[in-house]
C-alpha cells in the first residue's frame, strides 16, 4: 500500500539523491551545463495503471520502449509486469517486484552523456488476466534547451552522436524513429514472454487498497 504524503516524500528524496550522484541541484543549475542553461531538471511524475485484460497474451501494457531522459526512478507493486531486454528483444527478463526498492532505469540522456557506456534499458510491460497493476515512474530529464552530447570521449572513441542537440530535439527525433520500428508491426505475442500461470495465483487487487 502506498501513502500519498510518503510518495511525495521519497520522490523530493529521490530527486535530491540523483542530484547528488549526477552532481548537479534540480531547479539551481549554473550555465553551460548539461542540463540546460539557464539549468532546470525537469522531473515528470507519471502514475501508470494497467488494468486486468483476459488476453494478456494479445496486446501489452506499454510497448518496447527506452525511456528518453537521464535516469527513471520506478515503484512497481508486487503485481509484475516489467521486462527489459539486452539482445534486442529476443529474449525478455522479468524485473521482479521488490517491496520498497525501486527499479533505476537508465535513459538516452544518460546513454548519450556517457557516450555509451551507460546502457539504456530497452524495455516494455506486459498485462495479466488476474490483476490491475500500478506503477509510478519518476523521469529525471534535462531541460528542454538542454545540450545533449557525450561529456568525454576518449581518445579513439567514437561518438555515439554526429551532433550536439537539443534535448528537444533529441526527443523529437526518438519519437519520430520510434514509430517506424519494425517490433511494432509484429503480433504482441511474438515479443513477450511471461509466465501468465504465476499472475493467476495472484489475488485481485482495487485500486482504493493501493493508493490511501
Ligand atoms: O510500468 C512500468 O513498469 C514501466 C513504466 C514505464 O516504462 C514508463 O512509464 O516509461
Ligand atoms: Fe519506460
Amino acid at each position: 500500500m502506498y501513502k500519498k504524503k510518503k510518495i511525495q516524500s521519497v520522490l523530493v528524496d529521490c530527486q535530491h539523491g540523483i542530484g547528488g550522484i549526477l552532481r548537479v541541484k534540480p531547479l539551481t543549475w549554473g550555465h553551460g551545463s548539461n542540463f540546460g542553461s539557464p539549468g532546470i531538471w525537469v522531473v515528470t511524475v507519471l502514475v501508470n495503471f494497467y488494468p486486468k485484460c483476459p488476453q494478456p497474451d494479445l496486446t501489452l501494457g506499454l510497448k518496447r520502449h527506452t525511456d528518453p531522459g537521464t535516469i527513471t526512478l520506478l515503484l512497481q507493486d508486487q503485481v509484475g509486469g516489467l521486462q527489459a531486454t539486452r539482445d534486442g528483444g529476443k529474449t525478455w527478463i522479468t524485473v521482479q517486484p521488490v517491496e520498497g526498492a525501486f527499479v533505476a532505469n537508465l535513459g538516452d540522456h544518460g546513454h548519450f552523456m556517457s557516450n555509451g557506456r551507460f546502457k539504456r534499458a530497452e524495455h516494455q510491460v506486459v498485462v495479466n488476466s488476474n490483476c490491475d497493476r500500478f506503477s509510478i515512474a519518476t523521469f529525471q530529464n534535462p531541460a528542454p534547451e538542454a545540450i545533449v552530447y557525450p561529456l568525454k570521449i576518449e581518445e579513439g572513441e567514437k561518438a555515439v552522436l554526429e551532433e550536439a542537440i537539443t534535448f528537444q530535439e533529441m526527443y523529437v527525433r526518438k519519437m519520430n524513429r520510434d514509430v517506424n520500428r519494425p517490433w511494432l508491426k509484429k503480433p504482441v505475442k511474438d515479443h513477450q514472454s511471461y509466465d501468465f500461470d504465476h499472475q493467476s495465483k495472484l489475488a485481485p487487487k482495487l485500486a482504493e487498497n493501493i493508493f490511501v
